[in-house]
């Protein structure tokens, strides 16, 4: 290994890749629609990425000396990595070229499904809201070089006139986060196929040196975790394992080691030792650690700027973080935390947010402009940077006193809290309550809330939001999709209805659109998962809630009959999670803000009629802390804010509420602990397995595990429903279960949708019998 290039001073882990305007999501959509063809696609992904690497070297990085991150993604990064290393799920071996290489519509396939193939499923990637496909290993998986697009992208940034670094998911992390192929035996684990996949990073690796790489990122997030399903000294041995060998290879370019979202701990140690010439700390959410040897020979990269939040944060805390790290190795330079995937591009891009708010605020553009200062400040010493450092402080003490940040009112309310402020009444005089007032069936049916969000009805809000049709126009029409909405259920039997939830953008966009203390962004596009984006509000001040505003929607449907209709709130945990939460107090106080908020409107929808109420906390187990010293306190809070919310609510308002995207196994007790009358969860996708855990924690409240995945087109038979129906009730009471399908309906189509309920409902009538 002859390069000796040094690792530049400045740079970032990894940059948004849909595009300032989703032009990528776009592109791709119309791409799987026939719309465009692959020559198209191809040519609108290399124009974002050619413009991607202009925009960040005109904002400071060094085009030339691999500051610039190759982390583009037609989907996701950690398919790319399974399709790079010949990782194909073998029900997809038809899609593999006579040399084992799977192009891009084979890509897209494998990762959204066709035909009786189902997907790979999607996971959370690690605490964030971004979703990732779950790689399926086996003994049979047959790893090779199987695609070199990495490659080509790199000889396509040089071939532009910059010199990048190619980012790849690293093999550690990449088996950890894999599951057991269908035909892996009992126990296997996919870890144990490291000694396997090595050779074929190697092979990339000298692929790249000889393509003209410097630095390749290697992204080892497994590393930092705790909450992964394997030993750590697993882990452990498995990253000195992989990087002793990818550190011997003859011919490589530099390795850099990136370990977002939490400290290293005791991985540190094992990286130090190893032949890498770089690490990356994430310094926002770990400290500067204590020397270990080995540290002082390696260039320490300190993820100073928070890639996870969008705060402008304090820059002077962060150079003073560069400076201790700069006692532990001569060679340092400065990063994002994590990858900027997780904030959208560009404060500037908001016409609607005050010049206030935005101050306070960097998106990635203005991340990246944070790091070159901050670079420019290693290289020339503090005082160069003194302006920059001065703007940074003046606009902290800004954002803390402004008005709207401390509101006394809210804060009188969460400090005069009680203990009795968050239990409900006793649970089996809250069963005999609504027992009377619901008269509901044996395993009674129901849905998660949201129905088909059609094209018809985003194109009414965006004619709404531009002014083209009037607020009462607007209503009108939501009117007509609740009416058509009850008419379908009823016409399909259902027993609990929803109002399907057409005025809303996003779950938790709209409720932060009718909360104070929030603000909302009009472009401020983040990636979830695929082409599928969301729009994280800014919650920047005291919380609380000026008017009722799910009430009209809830009153209207229980107007149109005579069903019980389920009022729909989203959870406060959830409400934190999927929005960029002020950073200058603990989460809890916040949380307890937001539930107070939902507590208000729980009143208010009970004083309409309402007499079931679901509070959605799907992120409940996204934002369990990595570590698992942080984990209890978490839940303690995380629990107490959904109880909080919920527990004004009479012993004969049944409260509900909905987990998903997620494997809850880890954090079943604290389901049980929010004390919610009825909990729905995913179940369908994985076969049912969370009923064993809801067994083994003795569970005794109404329960639904989902029968019907939503995240694919299918439509279940009956006796697939009825399968899962069987083994729910094998292993519950039937007097506890409920019969709905794994989340809300949102993301489909009416035709799929109107035949999946009638099979449940024909699937659960079998059943009662
Ligand atoms: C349940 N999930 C959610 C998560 N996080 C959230 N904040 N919200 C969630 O619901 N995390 C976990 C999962 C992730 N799942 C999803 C599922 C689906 C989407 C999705 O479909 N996103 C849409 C955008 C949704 C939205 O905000 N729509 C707005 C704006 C619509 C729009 O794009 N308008 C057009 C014009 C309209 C037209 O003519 O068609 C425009 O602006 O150009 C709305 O409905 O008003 C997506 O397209 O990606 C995300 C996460
Ligand atoms: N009530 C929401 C929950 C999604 S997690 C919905 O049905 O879409
Ligand atoms: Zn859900």
């Amino acid at each position: 290994m002859s390069t000796t290039s040094p690792f530049p001073t400045g740079t970032v882990l990894g940059y948004p890749r849909i595009g300032r305007r989703r032009e990528l999501k776009r592109a791709v959509e119309s791409f799987w629609k026939g719309g465009i063809d692959l020559a198209e696609l191809e040519r609108v992904s290399a124009e974002l990425r050619a413009a991607t690497r202009d925009r960040l070297a005109s904002l400071g990085l060094d085009p030339v000396g691999s500051a610039i991150p190759e982390s583009f993604s037609y989907y996701d990064q950690v398919l790319d990595a399974a399709v790079t290393v010949g990782a194909t799920p073998a029900r997809f071996a038809y899609l593999e070229d006579a040399v084992g290489k799977v192009d891009l519509p084979g890509y897209f396939t494998i990762a959204r499904g066709e035909d009786e193939h189902l997907p790979v499923e999607m996971t959370k990637w690690f605490d964030t809201n971004y979703h990732y496909s779950v790689p399926e290993i086996g003994p049979e998986t047959n790893f090779h070089l199987a695609s070199d697009r990495i490659v080509r992208q790199f000889e396509e940034g040089k071939a532009q006139g910059y010199l990048t670094r190619p980012v790849i998911v690293g093999p550690v992390t990449f088996l950890l986060l894999s599951k057991p192929s269908e035909s892996a035996p009992a126990g296997f684990r996919p870890i144990s196929r490291l000694a396997d996949l090595l050779p074929v990073y190697t092979e990339l690796l000298g692929r790249l040196k000889d393509a003209g790489a410097e630095w390749v990122q290697l992204d080892e997030p497994g590393l930092v975790s705790e909450s992964i399903d394997e030993e750590r000294s697993v882990v452990l041995d498995a990253a000195a394992v992989a990087y002793q060998a990818l550190g011997s290879a003859i011919n490589r370019p530099q390795l850099f080691v990136a370990a977002p979202y939490a400290a290293l701990d005791d991985a540190l140690p094992v990286l130090a030792a190893s032949p890498v010439e770089a690490i990356g700390l994430d310094l926002v959410r770990g400290d500067v650690p204590a020397a270990v040897p080995g540290l002082e020979t390696k260039t320490l990269v300190g993820g100073v700027v928070d890639g996870h939040n969008v705060w402008r944060g304090d820059l002077g805390v962060a150079f003073e973080k560069l400076e201790a790290l700069s006692k532990l190795s001569p060679s340092i330079a400065v990063a994002s935390s994590t990858s900027l995937q997780h904030v959208p591009h560009d404060v500037n891009d908001e016409p609607n947010l005050s010049d206030r708010l935005k101050s306070w605020l960097a998106f990635a553009e203005q991340k990246v402009g944070q790091i070159a200062t901050l670079a420019r400040g290693l290289e020339a010493g503090r005082a160069s940077i003194g302006d920059e450092l001065n703007a940074s402080a003046t606009a902290l003490a800004d954002r803390l006193s402004a008005p709207g940040v401390k509101d006394n009112t809210v804060r009188a309310r969460t400090s005069a809290l009680t203990e009795s402020d968050f239990s409900r009444g006793d649970y089996d005089a809250r069963v005999a309550a609504q027992a009377s007032a619901l008269n509901l069936p044996d395993l009674p049916t129901t849905t998660i809330g949201s129905f088909p969000q059609t094209g018809d009805i985003r194109k009414a809000r965006a004619a709404f939001v531009k002014g083209d049709i009037t607020q009462e126009q607007y209503n009108e029409f939501l009117r007509d999709e609740i009416r058509n909405v009850v008419d379908l259920q009823e016409d399909i039997g259902l027993d609990v209805l929803v109002h399907g939830e057409p005025e809303r953008n996003d779950m938790v966009q709209y409720f932060a659109e009718n909360f104070d203390g929030f603000d909302v962004t009009a472009n401020g596009w983040v990636q979830s998962y695929g082409t599928r984006a969301t729009r994280p509000s800014l919650l920047w001040g005291d919380v609380s809630r000026p008017a009722p505003f799910t009430v009209e929607w809830s009153a209207f449907t229980q107007s149109l009959t005579e069903k019980p209709v389920k009022g729909m709130l989203t959870g406060p945990v959830t409400i934190l999670a999927w929005s960029f939460v002020r950073d200058d107090q603990p989460l809890e106080e916040t949380a307890n803000q937001v539930a107070l908020a939902l507590r208000d409107e729980i009143a208010d929808l009970e004083a309409a009629g309402i007499g079931i109420i679901q509070v959605d906390e799907p992120a409940l187990r996204e934002l369990l802390p990595l570590k698992v010293a942080d984990q209890p306190e978490y839940l303690k809070w995380s629990v107490d804010s959904f109880r909080l919310a919920t527990a004004g609510a009479a012993d004969a308002t049944q409260i509900h509420t909905h987990l998903c995207y997620s494997e809850f196994g880890v954090v079943i007790d604290a389901i049980r602990a929010l004390d919610a009358d009825v909990t729905s969860i995913e179940a369908a996708r994985s076969k049912m397995d969370v009923v064993h855990d809801i067994k083994a924690s003795g569970f005794d409240h109404g329960i639904g595990p989902g029968v019907y995945d939503i995240h694919s087109p299918r439509v279940p038979s009956v006796d697939e429903i009825s399968e899962l129906i069987t083994t729910a009730l094998g292993e519950i009471p039937a007097s506890q279960v409920w019969i709905n399908p794994d989340c809300g309906l949102k993301t489909r189509g009416y035709d799929e949708t109107a035949a999946s309920l009638r099979n449940i409902l024909e699937a659960t009538r079998a059943a009662r019998v």
